[in-house]
């Protein structure tokens, strides 16, 4: 599992440390990951022409920290620094001793030349360290900041971020304005939530997590699951099992005007490990002649037969009916597209069995009440509120996708799928979760399990069937069997 820990946690855990250690050890530490990794990037130390975008606080003493380990190393370093007279002393002792230069400053040499000598010495550069801010950043970049932040991002250089892009939010990885587009982010001590969920994903690039040895208590405010935590919660038939206790998955979707969307659910749910995919709706003749062994119903999700979970919504049309039908049925239920904007808020807050709702950016917007850009701006903030006014489990869709536990709040971990790609950015696709995810919960996982675990295989086989060309919804459902191998197989 990849965790990530607030701010907050970060700030207690790094005080007991530091309680423990000599003054500067844990920067030294920092320094000594970040210059390492410098290296590693840029490939040849000796001669490169390195600058540090300098901030006020311990985020620009990393910079210069290891602008100082690079330039012993050979590296030609200048820092930039935004706050000349509030500029971390030991960190930039160290980079004029290892013989780094300062560039003119913005208080000494006025904002035109201070700008025009960072553009040119950015421009000059093989690599830039990002050292503006870092956990300490409060809203968005400050107007002195934010030129050298698109300076930066615009360079041929190599960007690499100290801590975490400056310009992007810690806790939530909201961007306003402008933010450090790095190649390469080097965190310390945990991943920050900011990090692994979009948009500060994006501009995080490549992340490497340098350990410093701090110790993170309690509850992760973001966590990713990896290929082994999934292979531990794949359902997997024994000697013992049959098709229903492996788990019969109901699909109630597609209507005249959309069959495929039945087909695509009915796609995913033969993949997703329940033992039988029972489909309730008008497009069963769709859904058989593509998939002979779905056991088909027209008599409504109430007398289709037992159910351990049912799916409601994906190409619905308004079959209000349907979607109360099977919200008053006593098993879990995900409620998809059509189904989310026929589901009647109390009904769901009123189950007893798990509910797991999965809109995509425009779908939650219309159930929060918010323009689509509200929800792509705050996403984890999004998911959270509508997990928590449903009483529901939430996975919101998107280049992450992220899904939290009922109630919402900040004291459980909300998961983040990141192993998408945009090819999945495909009409039907979402079809395919669905029903994938459908057939976990059928298989007996959690509502949060499910969701997680439904992402994690679409998106690897949305990679697997893309492979870097553009693919059909069905393609990503055919594909999941790869994915799920390659999980297993580790
Ligand atoms: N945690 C750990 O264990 C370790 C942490 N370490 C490092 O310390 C970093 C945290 O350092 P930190 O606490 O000094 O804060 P930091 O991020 O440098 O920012 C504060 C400065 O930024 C300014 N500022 C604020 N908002 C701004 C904005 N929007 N736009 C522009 N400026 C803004 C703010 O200005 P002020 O409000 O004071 O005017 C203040 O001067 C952490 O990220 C990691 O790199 C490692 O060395 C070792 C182990
Ligand atoms: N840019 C992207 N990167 C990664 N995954 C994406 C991207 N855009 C969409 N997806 C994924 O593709 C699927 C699209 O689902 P959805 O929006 O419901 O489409 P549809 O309604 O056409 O089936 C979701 O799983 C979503 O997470
Ligand atoms: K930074």
């Amino acid at each position: 599992m990849r965790t990530a820990y607030s701010v907050e946690t970060v700030r207690t855990a790094e005080r007991e440390l530091m309680a423990r250690l000599p003054d500067g050890a844990l920067m030294q530490r920092a320094a000594a990951g970040l210059a390492a990794a410098c290296a590693d990037l840029v490939g040849r130390v000796y001669g490169s022409r390195v600058v540090l975008l300098v901030g006020s606080g311990d985020n620009g003493g990393d910079a210069l920290y290891a602008g100082a380990r690079l330039a012993r190393r050979g590296a030609g370093v200048t820092a930039v620094l935004l706050a000349p007279e509030r500029t971390h002393a030991g960190g930039l002792a160290a980079l004029r001793r290892a013989g780094g230069g300062v560039a003119p400053s913005r208080q000494a040499d006025g904002i035109p030349a201070f700008l025009r000598a960072a553009a040119d010495l950015i421009d000059r550069a093989d690599l830039v360290l990002d050292g503006i801010v870092g956990i300490g950043a409060k809203g968005p970049l400050r107007p002195d900041a934010a030129p050298l932040a698109a300076l930066a991002s615009r360079a041929r250089a190599a960007v690499v971020a100290v801590d975490l892009p400056s310009g992007v939010d810690p806790d939530t990885g909201e961007v306003d304005g402008e933010a450090i587009r790095a190649d390469l982010t080097v965190t310390f001590g945990t991943h920050k939530p900011g990090l692994l969920v979009d948009p500060g994903r994006e501009y995080a690039g490549s992340v490497r997590l340098v350990d410093i040895g701090l110790s993170l208590p309690g509850e992760a405010a973001v966590e990713a699951l990896q290929h082994a935590d999934v292979a531990r919660l794949l359902p997997v038939p024994g000697a013992e099992s049959d098709k229903y206790r492996r788990g019969v998955v109901g699909i109630a979707a597609g209507s005249a005007r959309y069959p495929g969307a039945a087909v695509l659910a009915v796609s995913g749910a033969l993949r997703g490990g329940a033992g039988a995919v029972r489909y309730v709706g008008p497009a069963a003749d769709a859904v058989i002649a593509r998939f002979p062994e779905t056991l088909v119903s027209d008599r409504g999700p109430r007398k289709a037969g037992r159910v351990q979970a049912w799916v409601v919504g994906p190409g619905a049309g308004d079959d209000a009916s349907a979607v109360a039908e099977v919200l008053a049925a006593d098993v879990p239920v995900l409620i998809d597209a059509d189904g989310l904007r026929l589901a009647d808020v109390d009904a769901v807050r009123g189950r007893d069995a798990p509910t797991l709702m999965t809109p995509h950016a425009g779908e939650a917007a219309a159930l929060l009440g918010v323009a689509r850009e509200e929800v792509e701006r705050a996403r984890l903030d999004s998911v959270r509120e509508l997990a928590g006014r449903y009483g529901a489990t939430v996975l919101l869709k998107g280049s992450t996708t992220l899904v939290a536990g009922p109630g919402g709040g900040a004291a459980a971990a909300v998961r983040v799928n990141a192993t998408g790609t945009s090819w999945l950015a495909t009409a039907g696709s979402g079809d395919v979760l669905s029903g994938l995810t459908g057939s976990l919960l059928a298989a007996g996982l959690s509502a949060v399990d499910a969701g997680s675990v439904g992402a994690y295989l679409h998106g690897l086989a949305g990679r697997l069937a893309a492979d870097g060309a553009p693919v059909g919804a069905h393609d990503v459902a055919a594909a999941l069997p790869l994915a799920w191998r390659d999980v297993v197989r580790g």
